[in-house]
């Protein structure tokens, strides 16, 4: 947004981060898992609830979220992917007009600089965006081996990033020859320092938004940098991009969200809204653990990690080896399961690397202190993502601490028995692939033990898997929907189509919270496709051209 935003001269923009500067660590792919607890982490988790986390440590679960230059994007997985074009037609059809796939087909290009055009479709694909795409050059075994497995089951390998998805394929990823590709790198940096009319301000907490009462319009905004508040005006707008997390903690705290919950917290209500409404996410299990044979096992001594890292820095100017990619996190496969009711994927498949003897051992201390780099592992855990749930999920303030506190989120997952029923299908899917060549050439199995707090189902039995949900959710950190784009008849609906906070004057949100329904796939690219198209749509509602400076 800052950057399409100040390609307009005369504008003057003004981004306020919470977080740094996003730091160098965070371009290392291989290193990602270092990240999720760190001080640019948000550290939020979910509240205890009696369908999830049961086996997480305090039976709630961590929910990622970057707090730092790039947010997400700087601590997210680096997944290049869409969704399906199903996704943006049906936001559309719920009286969203210039949502449609058609109207966003133009952005995905034009955030996209894919360097692996030669064997893609133009049609679909862009060259000249801020964002590089391209696949990691480090490959392993296990990577492959899964991409395989699914063909051999009838997926065909397709590229994931057009209409359709159902299919399997090595992703593409945000990155440019073994580093991070965040929208700090993409957008920001190379505009700093050059553009005059676009002010940063970093480890900027924005407290509340200032809006006149009476007229219901929205001023400027309160903030805190280094203990001191400081009050900002806005000659033309406010725009809200703090997530599908903080975005509505943002509006409820400044009078924006629903009336009663306001009110038990003496907030005066400028605009009763279902902020906060309609969380969804794209949950899945720790619990399923295949393991790998000496062969195929990738995992190292301590002596060789370091040598690893040493040959990763003096690489240059391309990176490579394990540590520049994210290995096996890029296996992804698209099914249709009989609970589909349309002609598109309601399962994605993603797997990670496992040490499965500590898993084994203690799932929980595991989950929760596991940093290893991602392609250092001798087993898997299969993932798949529960991608259309009909559960929703709310977020409220914190009653003891609603300015400084973290976010009360009520993820309640399968708090709807389809969700059970469509992961359960899920997971037999994946317990399939154990019959293929692929898997067995490579001496991979599932390991038929059952874990912890499951002992008393019979592995693999419908019980057994849905304990599996219950006690060893997660989700890959997609919250979306917070503050739901709809039309004016639409209850829940926040913003409208041109991403207007309803009742409420020159306030828009922009981020992945304004998705009604969550996209089937990763939503990092659907989230700047969004910023891209509203971007267009601010300049198109002050009738300004554009002069890039
Ligand atoms: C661990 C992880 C892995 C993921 N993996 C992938 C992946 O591989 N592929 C993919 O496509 N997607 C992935 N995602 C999801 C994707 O990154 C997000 O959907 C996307 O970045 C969301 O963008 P956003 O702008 O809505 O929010 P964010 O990226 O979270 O940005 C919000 C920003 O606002 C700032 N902020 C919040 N509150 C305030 C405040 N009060 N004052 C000032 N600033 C504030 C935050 O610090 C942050 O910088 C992942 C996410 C995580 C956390």
């Amino acid at each position: 947004m800052a950057n399409r935003l100040s390609e307009v001269k005369k504008w003057r923009i003004l981004l306020l981060e919470a977080g740094p500067e996003e730091p160098d660590v965070s371009m290392i792919p291989g290193i990602v898992r270092t990240l999720a607890g760190s001080s640019i982490d948000w550290n939020y988790r979910t509240q205890p609830e009696p369908l999830t986390c049961r086996s997480i440590r305090g039976k709630t679960c961590a929910w990622t979220s970057g707090k730092t230059m790039g947010g997400s994007s700087s601590v997210n997985y680096l997944v290049y992917m869409r969704g399906n074009r199903r996704d943006y037609d049906h936001w559309a059809e719920l009286g969203n007009p210039g949502w449609s796939y058609k109207d966003l087909l133009p952005y995905f290009k034009k955030s996209e600089n894919n360097r692996e055009i030669e064997g893609r479709d133009p049609y679909y694909h862009g060259t000249g965006g801020p964002i590089t795409v391209e696949r990691f050059s480090y490959l392993d075994s296990s990577t492959v081996m899964l991409v395989r497995a699914f063909n051999e089951t009838g997926l065909p390998i397709i590229d994931l990033n057009k209409e359709n998805n159902i299919g399997t394929d090595i992703a593409l990823s945000t990155s440019r020859d073994g580093r991070r590709v965040s929208t700090n790198v993409a957008y920001i940096k190379p505009i700093r320092k050059v553009r005059p009319n676009i002010d940063i301000i970093v480890n900027a907490f924005v407290k509340q938004l200032i809006i006149n009462p009476a007229t219901k319009t929205v001023r400027g905004v309160i903030y805190l940098k280094n203990g001191i508040t400081y009050r900002v005006f806005a000659k033309k707008e406010v725009i809200v991009s703090s997530g599908a997390l903080n975005s509505p903690k943002l509006l409820m705290l400044s009078g924006i969200g629903p009336k009663k919950h306001l009110e038990s917290l003496n907030i005066p209500v400028i605009s009763n809204l279902s902020v906060g409404h309609n969380l969804q996410d794209h949950v899945t299990t720790h619990g399923l653990s295949i393991l790998l044979n000496n062969k195929t096992s990738t995992m190292i001594s301590a002596k060789e990690l370091f040598q690893k890292i040493r040959k990763y820095y003096d690489e240059d100017p391309k990176k490579g080896g394990p540590l520049s990619a994210t290995s096996i996190l890029n296996s992804v496969a698209f099914i249709k399961t009989k609970y589909a009711n349309e002609d598109a994927p309601d399962i994605q498949f993603h797997f990670d690397g496992r040490n499965v003897e500590e898993f084994y051992s203690d799932p929980q201390t595991y989950m929760e202190t596991n940093i290893l780099p991602v392609s250092f592992y001798n087993g898997l855990t299969a993932r798949p993502l529960l991608l259309i749930p009909k559960s929703r999920g709310i977020i409220l303030l914190n009653k003891t601490n609603p300015e400084y506190g973290p976010p009360l989120i009520y993820s309640r997952f399968f708090t709807v028995q389809e969700d059970i029923d469509v992961m359960i299908e899920g997971l037999r899917y994946a317990i399939s692939l154990e019959k293929t060549d692929a898997f067995k050439e490579n001496g991979a199995h599932f390991v038929r033990k059952p874990v912890k707090n499951c002992e008393s189902y019979l592995w693999g039995s419908y019980e057994y898997l849905k304990c599996l949900l219950i006690e060893y959710t997660t989700t890959i950190y997609h919250p979306v929907g917070t503050c739901k784009m709809g039309p004016p008849t639409d209850k829940e609906a926040v913003v409208d189509s041109r991403l207007r906070v309803y009742g409420v004057k020159r306030l828009r949100v922009v981020d992945a919270s304004i998705m009604p329904f969550i996209v089937r796939g990763n939503t990092n690219i659907p989230t700047v496709t969004i910023a891209e198209r509203a971007s267009d749509m601010i300049k198109e509602d002050y009738s300004e051209t554009v002069e890039i400076l």
